[in-house]
């Protein structure tokens, strides 16, 4: 059985290999031999760096590429702002706003399936639904819903200066043309990771897509989860990440019919005009650049004794803090496993947790929860220390199933995004989307019974707290 979520293999071809040093050509000999900048690069090419870090950080987490190209990305009309009447996205807190407003919220909140908007393209038709930090100190994370019917204009392309996205495919497939490579294809349970800066154009070759973005504004970027005792394989593996291979539009400059480049600078949106087309990269070398993974792929590990253990071993991805072990968000699934943990609870305990958990539903049904609420397409966000966990039909169920093996969540794919921040809610994620479910707390966890059974005896203390009370 193949370990894809696939029968039809994607229609395009790719470099395999996460922080791997990869370099290809669409011209053989457009790449320099040894060197980065010869005096004349091959072909007349221009050579241009684009940096994933600090020129001087360390070597293991140091990322450039070097890319030659037509015309550098240096040749453009000045950036401008988008008028705030452009029909478009919501990335701050509210319209026109200079900095982001959040709503900090203690209490479990859960989302109805956001909707599609046919009349929008990609960038137009996202949404920042919450968020944390920012993106000017290299410090935050933001957390989008999009959806669209419409391919980005053909003569333009989208950057994001405020930093990486990792974007969760819920529907439909996307067609992604980045600078390095012309084709990154994207169907539902796969992701695509774009760096920083890195100009791309979203066509959809199937109707409507829809999905959840991931953005970390941080000095890093996402990495493979360390695998301690688990050992060299396991999780996502490296050579499963894809790569686009190098390809280039030629098409000579049109002055009377610019291309437009649309960047997001600090949440706002501004746009500059160029002659000539941004996907005009004929070869590269580098270790930054887009990657696509299929998540049907991951090696899902689990208990085979006793205990249902914490969810980090379900990390995809990682973007570290500042602090050892602590991420400034954990991309975590919960694809279709095997549980065979005896004498168990086996579907989450109830829990608060010290970090963010904002989760999404690719398809099908999430083994915590039986009520129904949680939906494709859905989300729900439990903040810190927010107590959460099984709902109660679903402790019932768990508390007396019998516990064979049992397989979980065939077809489905749930998702997490955890972060140590303390995640606030957008206008948009709170009011304007109109997707939040009043009563969560109350159809999940109202029905919990009380089961407490001491033996006979004197147990507990009365409200006073002076006094035992004898239970009968
Ligand atoms: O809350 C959730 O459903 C996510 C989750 C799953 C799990 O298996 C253990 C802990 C946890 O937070
Ligand atoms: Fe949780």
């Amino acid at each position: 059985m193949p370990f894809t979520n696939f029968k039809t293999p994607d229609p395009y071809k790719y470099l395999n290999g996460f922080n791997s040093y990869h370099e290809t050509e669409a011209i053989p000999g457009a790449l320099p031999i040894a060197q980065n900048s010869p005096q004349k690069p091959p072909y007349g090419l221009y050579a241009e760096k684009l940096s994933g870090t600090a020129f001087t950080a360390p070597r293991a987490t140091n990322k450039q590429t070097w890319l030659y190209r037509i015309i550098p990305a240096a040749s453009h009309t000045p950036f401008t702002p988008v008028p705030p009447t452009y029909k478009g996205p919501t990335y701050k807190g509210g319209p026109a706003t200079s900095t982001y407003q959040f709503h900090q919220i203690p209490n479990q909140l859960r989302w109805d399936p956001f909707d599609i908007d046919e009349s929008v393209d990609f960038v137009q038709g996202l949404h920042l639904i919450a968020g944390a930090g920012n993106a000017p100190t290299r410090n935050g994370l933001g957390i989008y819903a999009f959806a669209a019917g419409k391919d980005m204009d053909r003569r333009g392309a989208f950057y994001n200066a405020d930093g990486d996205w990792l974007i969760v495919s819920q529907h439909g497939e996307m067609d992604v043309q980045t600078e390095l490579g012309r084709r990154i294809y994207i169907r539902p349970k796969e992701i695509l990771i774009l760096p920083r800066g890195v100009r791309f154009r979203v066509s959809l070759p199937a109707g409507p897509i829809r999905g959840y973005v991931l953005e970390i504004s941080t000095t890093g970027h996402f990495e493979l989860p360390e695998l301690g005792p688990i050992g060299s394989n396991c999780l996502a593996n490296p050579r499963d990440f894809q790569v686009p291979i190098a390809t280039f539009i030629s098409a000579p400059p049109e002055p009377q019919n610019p291309y437009t480049i649309t960047c997001k600078f600090d949440g706002g949106l501004f746009t500059a005009t160029q002659p000539h087309t941004p996907f005009d990269v004929v070869a590269w070398h580098g270790n930054y650049y887009p990657m696509k993974y299929d998540l049907g792929r991951f090696n899902t590990i689990g208990s085979i004794s006793y205990d249902h253990p914490d969810p980090s071993i379900f990390t995809v991805l990682t973007a570290h803090s500042s602090t050892p072990g602590t991420a400034i968000a954990d991309f975590v699934i919960f694809p279709p496993r095997w549980l065979v943990a005896e004498d168990t609870f086996r579907p989450p305990w109830f829990h608060r947790n010290n970090m963010s958990e904002f989760m999404g539903l690719i398809s099908g049904d999430y083994d915590a929860k039986t009520s129904g609420g949680f939906k494709p397409a859905g989300a729900s966000l439990h903040n810190i220390m927010a107590g959460h966990g099984p709902d109660a039909g679903t402790h019932e169920k768990a508390s007396n199933a019998p516990l064979k093996p049992a397989k979980v969540g065939e077809g489905s794919m749930a998702f997490m995004f955890e972060s140590c921040f303390m995640v606030g809610v957008t206008e948009w994620g709170l009011n304007t989307c109109r997707k939040v479910q009043e009563d969560y707390n109350a159809e999940s966890w109202s029905g919990l019974k009380r089961n407490f059974a001491p033996p006979q005896g004197k147990w507990g203390e009365d409200e006073s707290g002076d006094r035992l009370v004898v239970t009968a």
